[in-house]
C-alpha cells in the first residue's frame, strides 16, 4: 500500500489514503469504492456496457438501486406493474430497462412495491447503506450528499458507472483541501438551507472548482443529521468535487439500528472505534481555507438561474447596470429575462404560482416536519393562497409513511397542499410534475437554472420553512414574519422515532453477487481507434455565457434514452427551438458554418456546471463537436468528455477571447493533443496543459476499465485488506451471518400495504 499523505492529515486526506489500490506514478490513484447506488437514468448504458463485454457487477453486495428520477407521483394504490403505471412511454422503458437490469446482474433493488424506494441520496442514509469513512458514488451530481457521515461521496457519469460496476474502483486525482467554517449563532429564522444558500453566494457556483470541502465550526457541529445532509448535498453547487462533515456522536446516534448499518455488538464497537479516528489532524493544511460567520446569515432565496443568484429575503431584485464585467452583465441580464423580473424590485414582492417541497436536498422527515410547523403557527385555519398550487413529495416512501404517521401529512392536506407519493418529482421534471412555460415557483430543490423544473419555468430556491411561507401568501416571504425565533432545522412534532419506519418485510434476497474475490478478470481489450484524439481542426462555434449547465446543454426530456447516441438535435435545444412555434432560432449552432462546428469556444467560467448527465457529452459529440475551450469546467463533466475521446481545454479568460474572436470570424483553429497546443489560422499556437496519463490514453485509444482490469490482483488484495480492517464493508455487514436484509426484486403477487 503506498504511505500515507504526511503530516497531520485533513479527514479528506484519511479517508483518501485508506482507499488506495495503486498510485500512479502520474500522481492518479485508483481508489477503491465502498458503496454504489444506481438509479434509472445513469444506468442503462453502463449495465448495456458490462453486457457487451461479458463482464458481471463485481460487488453486488455494496450495490444498491432504486427508481426516482422518472416515476409518476400518483398514488400507488392500484400498482399493479411497472409497465401499467408509468404512462409516458421513455420513462417507462426507462423504469423497465433497471428492473431487467438489476435481475440479470444480482443487484438489490428498492423498486416500486418496495416501501424503502425514494431518492438515491435519502435512501442511502436511512437504510445505513452510507457510512462514516468510505468512498460513496452513484451517477449522480448530489451524491456529496452522503458527506454529510464524513464519507468521501462525488458524483459520477455513466462511463464511470461502468467502470466502477466492472472494477469496484475508479482513477481519480487528489482534490484541493478547502474549509468551510461557520461559527457563531444563527439568527432567528435561519436553517440549513439558509446556510448552503448564502455560502453559495459568497464563494459562487465555481468557489469550490478542485476542491473537496470539509464545513467546519460550531454551526455544522450543532446540526442534526438531516441538515447537514442538506448543506452537504449542495456542495456540488458550489463546484466542489465532494463536501463532508466529521463524523460525530450525532452521526453514530442516527446510524444505531439503521438495518444497513453495522449491528450493535462487537461490529458496531469496531466500527464507531475506526469513526472516532476520522477528524482532521490539528495543524493539518487546508488549501483554500473560507470563514463565515454565522449572524451574517439571513433567510435566502434565489432570484435568478444559477444557485449563487441569491439574496436575503428582505433584500431587492439586483440591477445589472452596476455590473462591471460584460459576460456577467450580459449572463444577469439573460437570466433577468428568464426569471420575468425587474432589477430592484422587492424579493417579498415576487408572486409565486407554485410551491414545491421535496427533492434530495430538502425532502426529509425535518424537512416536512419545519414546513408543517409553520403552517401550525399561521393557525388552525392555515391554507394555501388563493391561485397557488402547493405540493410535498417526499424523498422517500418510508420518510411519507413516517410523515403520515405523525399527522404532518394531514396538516398539509388540511392547508391545501397536494401530499405525494416519493420521487425527484417537480425538482427536475423528468415526470409528468412540471411547470408551465413562465409559471414561478418557489422550491426546495437545489437548482435553479433555465427550464429545470418545465421548459420556461421559473424557479426560485429556498429552505422547507420559508416554502410553507411562501404558500401561504402567495409571495415569496419571510417565514420570520410568520412563525419569528420558532424556525429551526429539527421541530418538535416527532411522535415516532424514525427507526421504527425502517423494519420491513424480507422478500426474496438478491442473486447471488458477481464478487469475484480471487477469479481472475477479462483482460483489457485493444485500443480502439475510434476512442482516439489526436488532431482535430475545424469551425469553432463562439459562446459567450457564463455558468453554462448541463441542463442547458441537454435538457431533462432527452434523458429518457437507454442509448449514448441520437442526441444531435437535443444538443442546447431550448436555445436552439423557438419554444413556440418549435422553428430553429438564430443560435450560434443553428448558423452556418457553425453548424458544422468541430470547436466549442465558451468565454465564460465553470463550463458544464450542474448535474452528472453524460448526456451533455454524447449529444456534443453527436453534433460533431470533439474539443470544448473555456476558462474553466466542472469537474465531472470534464471527466464525462474524456471518457467520451473529447477534449475539454480550460485556457485564461484573455486566450478564450482571442481564440472567441477568431471563432466570431469564422476562422477554423486546430487543436493538437499531442503538442498541447491550439494553432490559429495565423499559425500561432496557445499553449495548453492536460493531464498525462489522460493525454495518453486519448492519443492512444485506451479504454479505462481495460486498463483498470490489468491490476485486478491489486484490487483483490486490497479488498483482502478491507475484510480484515474494515469488516462491516462487506455485504451490508450481513451477508456473512446469513441474513441478507433487502427485497432484491420485488415478488410478483407479493401484497403491498400502502
Ligand atoms: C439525472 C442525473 C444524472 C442528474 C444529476 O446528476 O444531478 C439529476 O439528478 C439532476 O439533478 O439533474
Ligand atoms: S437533484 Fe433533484 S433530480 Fe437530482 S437526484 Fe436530487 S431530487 Fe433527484
Amino acid at each position: 500500500m503506498p504511505p500515507p499523505t504526511p503530516g497531520p492529515r485533513t479527514l479528506y486526506d484519511k479517508i483518501w489514503d485508506d482507499h488506495v489500490v495503486h498510485q500512479q506514478e502520474d500522481g492518479s490513484a485508483l481508489l477503491y469504492i465502498d458503496r454504489h447506488l444506481v438509479h434509472e437514468v445513469s444506468s442503462p448504458q453502463a449495465f448495456e456496457g458490462l453486457r457487451n463485454a461479458g463482464r458481471p457487477v463485481r460487488r453486488t453486495d455494496c450495490t444498491l438501486a432504486t427508481v426516482d428520477h422518472n416515476i409518476p407521483t400518483v398514488s400507488r394504490k392500484n400498482f399493479t406493474t411497472t409497465k401499467n403505471f408509468v404512462e409516458e412511454p421513455e420513462s417507462r422503458t426507462q423504469c423497465m430497462t433497471l428492473e431487467d437490469n438489476v435481475k440479470e446482474f444480482g443487484v438489490t433493488y428498492f423498486g416500486l412495491t418496495d416501501r424503502r424506494q425514494g431518492i438515491v441520496h435519502i435512501i442511502g442514509p436511512e437504510q445505513g447503506f452510507t457510512l462514516p469513512g468510505i468512498t460513496c458514488v452513484c451517477g449522480d451530481s448530489h451524491t456529496s450528499t452522503h458527506g454529510a457521515f464524513g464519507a468521501l461521496a462525488f458524483g459520477i457519469g455513466t462511463s464511470e458507472v461502468e467502470h466502477v460496476m466492472a472494477t469496484q474502483t475508479l482513477l481519480q486525482r487528489k482534490s484541493k483541501n478547502m474549509r468551510i467554517t461557520v461559527d457563531g449563532k444563527l439568527p432567528e429564522g435561519v436553517g440549513s438551507k439558509d446556510v448552503i444558500l448564502h455560502i453559495i453566494g459568497v464563494i459562487g457556483t465555481a468557489g469550490g472548482t478542485g476542491s473537496v470541502i470539509e464545513y467546519a465550526g460550531s454551526v455544522f457541529r450543532e446540526m442534526s443529521m438531516e441538515a447537514r445532509m442538506s448543506v452537504c448535498n449542495m456542495s456540488i453547487e458550489a463546484g466542489a468535487r465532494a463536501g463532508m462533515v466529521a463524523p460525530d456522536e450525532i452521526t453514530f446516534e442516527y446510524l444505531k439500528g439503521r438495518p444497513l448499518a453495522p449491528p450493535t455488538g462487537e461490529a458496531w464497537d469496531r466500527a464507531i472505534a475506526y469513526w472516532r479516528s476520522l477528524k482532521t489532524d490539528e495543524g493539518a493544511k487546508f488549501d483554500v481555507e473560507v470563514n463565515i460567520r454565522a449572524e451574517d446569515i439571513t433567510p435566502t432565496v434565489s432570484w435568478g438561474t444559477s444557485p449563487q443568484d441569491v439574496v436575503a429575503i428582505t433584500g431587492k431584485v439586483p440591477d445589472p447596470s452596476t455590473v462591471a464585467d460584460p459576460t456577467k452583465r450580459a449572463s444577469m441580464e439573460r437570466s433577468l429575462k428568464y426569471m420575468g423580473l425587474t432589477p430592484n424590485t422587492p424579493m417579498e414582492d415576487i408572486k409565486v404560482d407554485k410551491v414545491f417541497l421535496g427533492s434530495c436536498t430538502n425532502g426529509r422527515i425535518e424537512d416536512l416536519r419545519s414546513a408543517a410547523n409553520v403552517i401550525l403557527a399561521a393557525g388552525p385555519d392555515a391554507k394555501v393562497a388563493p391561485g397557488v398550487v402547493a405540493m410535498v413529495v417526499p424523498g422517500s416512501s418510508l420518510v411519507r409513511q413516517q410523515a403520515q404517521a405523525e399527522g404532518l401529512a394531514a396538516i398539509f392536506t388540511r392547508a391545501g397542499w397536494d401530499f405525494r407519493e416519493a420521487g425527484c418529482s417537480m425538482c427536475l421534471g423528468m415526470n409528468p410534475d412540471q411547470l408551465a412555460p413562465q409559471e414561478r415557483c418557489a422550491s426546495t430543490s437545489n437548482r435553479n437554472f433555465e427550464g429545470r423544473q418545465g421548459a420556461g419555468g421559473r424557479t426560485h430556491l429556498l429552505s422547507p420553512a420559508m416554502a410553507a411561507a411562501t404558500a401561504l401568501t402567495g409571495k415569496l416571504a419571510d417565514v420570520r414574519k410568520i412563525i419569528g425565533a420558532a424556525v429551526s432545522d429539527e421541530s418538535s412534532i416527532t411522535v415516532k422515532n424514525a427507526l421504527e419506519f425502517l423494519t420491513d418485510e424480507v422478500l426474496s434476497p438478491p442473486t447471488p453477487g458477481g464478487y469475484l474475490g480471487d477469479t481472475p478478470l477479462p483482460a483489457a481489450d485493444t485500443p480502439s481507434p475510434t476512442r482516439k484524439f489526436t488532431i482535430v481542426k475545424g469551425i469553432a462555434a463562439p459562446l459567450a455565457i457564463e455558468n453554462v449547465d448541463t441542463d442547458m446543454i441537454i435538457p431533462k426530456q432527452f434523458l429518457k434514452t437507454i442509448k449514448r447516441t441520437g442526441l444531435k438535435d437535443a444538443l442546447f435545444y431550448t436555445l436552439r427551438k423557438d419554444p413556440v412555434t418549435g422553428a430553429a432560432t438564430d443560435f450560434v449552432l443553428n448558423r452556418a458554418p457553425y453548424d458544422k462546428a468541430s470547436i466549442l469556444v465558451c468565454t465564460g467560467a465553470n463550463f458544464g456546471c450542474g448535474s452528472s448527465r453524460e448526456h451533455a457529452p454524447w449529444s456534443l459529440n453527436d453534433f460533431g463537436i470533439r474539443c470544448i475551450v473555456a476558462p474553466s469546467f466542472a469537474e465531472i463533466f470534464k471527466t464525462n468528455t474524456m471518457q467520451n475521446s473529447m477534449l475539454p481545454v480550460a485556457l485564461s479568460k484573455e486566450e478564450c477571447l482571442i481564440l472567441y474572436d477568431d471563432a466570431m470570424a469564422c476562422k477554423e483553429l486546430e487543436v493538437d493533443l499531442e503538442k498541447e497546443e491550439i494553432r490559429r489560422e495565423t499559425g500561432e499556437p496557445i499553449k495548453f496543459k492536460t493531464d498525462a496519463f489522460r493525454r495518453h490514453c486519448l492519443l492512444n485509444g485506451l479504454d479505462d476499465i481495460g486498463l483498470t482490469l490489468q491490476k485486478s490482483e491489486l484490487i483483490s488484495a486490497f479488498e483482502k485488506k478491507r475484510t480484515e480492517n474494515w469488516p462491516w464493508l462487506d455485504g451490508f455487514a450481513y451477508i456473512k451471518e446469513g441474513k441478507i436484509p433487502n427485497a432484491g426484486i420485488t415478488k410478483k403477487g407479493a401484497k403491498i400495504d400502502w
